[in-house]
């Protein structure tokens, strides 16, 4: 049995979502969930993941959503993040199926300054919910972490209230992800807030599990958004175990069931990360990695090197080192060097997969 006997190819809503992760959770694996900026990155995440017969999560943070849209549109109001936003939204939906994969569409990090983007999203998700009966987007991060944990929790609660019957998946964060995202500047966090205690996480589910079950935590074990010098970032995935048997025997005494690794859990700042650790995170119940540094990189890899190795060929338009009157059209056509960096980025997708236990799951 394989995941397509169990959700099917697409951008998956509501319950299906969770099939997903339970699934992946039973056997032992996690999906990356890769930041995406425009259609090229897109499609080239879908196109690794369908090469290696894998499901896949696309996401896009607040600003990736504005560069989709157009940098030239201004974003007072987050305007241009909700249009991007729902562009992708769009593009993705109309091209997953025929790439044969499941797809998690999903939105990063929302701080509370950026309440506004995520109200955009969830008018969008409710509009299309009344159109096609299932929302746009399969799920969205809330990132209150930096507030008092009442305050990200009551948060999390109200907006879930809505999400939930609409069939949206809602990922929150306790605990906070160090270095930089959205113009949110944690390189200076106090270190403990980089690693979450099992009763935060513990209080988090019971608030959450009261509403719905379809709901993902990142718990912070020392992760960090971008790659550093060795040394730098000291990831403690073991710790998640803690969570989820604190969590189980909390369950357990609540109702008298069991459960193992009730939760379901987020690894942030997967860029830069070992094999032993993120290996150790998939043991402990974590579902969905993101990597969006890793992939920047290596889709500049491609276009780099392109650039490099046919140097002679960019220059003009006409003249190159085969001789003065040559044309160079299939140089520098952007479907030629663009291809290139979208070759690599897939390949690193096709890394991230493999790390996580992620290839032939079809
Ligand atoms: O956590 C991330 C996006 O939310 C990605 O982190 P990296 O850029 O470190 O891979
Ligand atoms: O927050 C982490 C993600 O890597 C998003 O990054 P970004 O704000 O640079 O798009
Ligand atoms: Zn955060
Ligand atoms: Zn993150």
């Amino acid at each position: 049995m394989g995941v397509l006997d169990v959700v099917p190819a697409g951008v998956l809503t509501g319950d299906n979502v969770r099939k997903l992760f339970d699934y992946a959770k039973e056997n032992q694996f996690a999906i990356p969930a890769i930041n995406v900026t425009s259609t090229s990155t897109a499609n080239a995440v879908l196109e690794a993941a369908r090469d290696i017969k894998s499901p896949i999560i696309l996401q896009v943070s607040q600003g990736g959503s504005a560069f989709f849209a157009g940098k030239g549109l201004s974003n007072d109001g987050q305007k241009a993040s909700i249009l991007g936003a729902i562009s992708a939204a769009h593009h993705i939906r109309n091209v997953a199926k025929a790439y044969g994969v499941p797809v998690v569409l999903h939105s990063d990090h929302c701080a509370h300054k950026l309440l506004p983007w995520f109200d955009g999203m969830l008018e969008a998700n409710e509009a299309y919910f009344k159109a096609h009966g299932e929302p746009l987007f399969s799920s969205h991060m809330l990132d209150l972490s930096e507030e008092p944990k009442e305050e990200n929790i009551a948060t999390c609660v109200k907006y879930f209230k809505r999400m939930a019957p609409i069939g949206l998946w809602l990922e929150m964060e306790i605990g906070i992800t160090g270095g930089e995202e959205d113009g949110v500047d944690n390189t200076g966090v106090d270190n403990a807030a980089l690693y979450t205690q099992p009763e935060d996480v513990y209080d988090v589910y019971k608030a959450l599990s009261e509403i719905g079950p379809n709901f993902s935590i990142a718990a912070a074990f020392g992760n960090v958004h971008g790659v550093y010098k060795p040394g730098n970032v000291h990831l403690h995935p073991e710790l998640l175990a803690k969570h989820q048997e604190y969590a189980s025997k909390k369950i357990e005494e609540a109702t008298g069931n069991k459960a193992v690794k009730p939760l379901y859990l987020v690894f942030h700042g997967g860029s830069g990360s070992t094999k032993e650790e993120i290996s150790t995170a998939v043991r402990n119940g974590v579902v969905k990695m993101n990597v969006d540094t890793d992939t920047q990189f290596a889709y500049l890899a491609g276009i780099r090197d392109f650039f490099d190795n046919k140097k002679g060929y960019l220059q003009t338009q006409v003249g190159n080192p085969e001789g003065a009157d040559k044309p160079n059209k299939k140089f520098y056509d952007p479907r030629v060097w663009v291809r290139e960096g979208e070759k690599t980025l897939s390949k690193r997708v096709e890394e991230a997969c493999t790390d996580l236990g992620n290839v032939n799951r079809l």
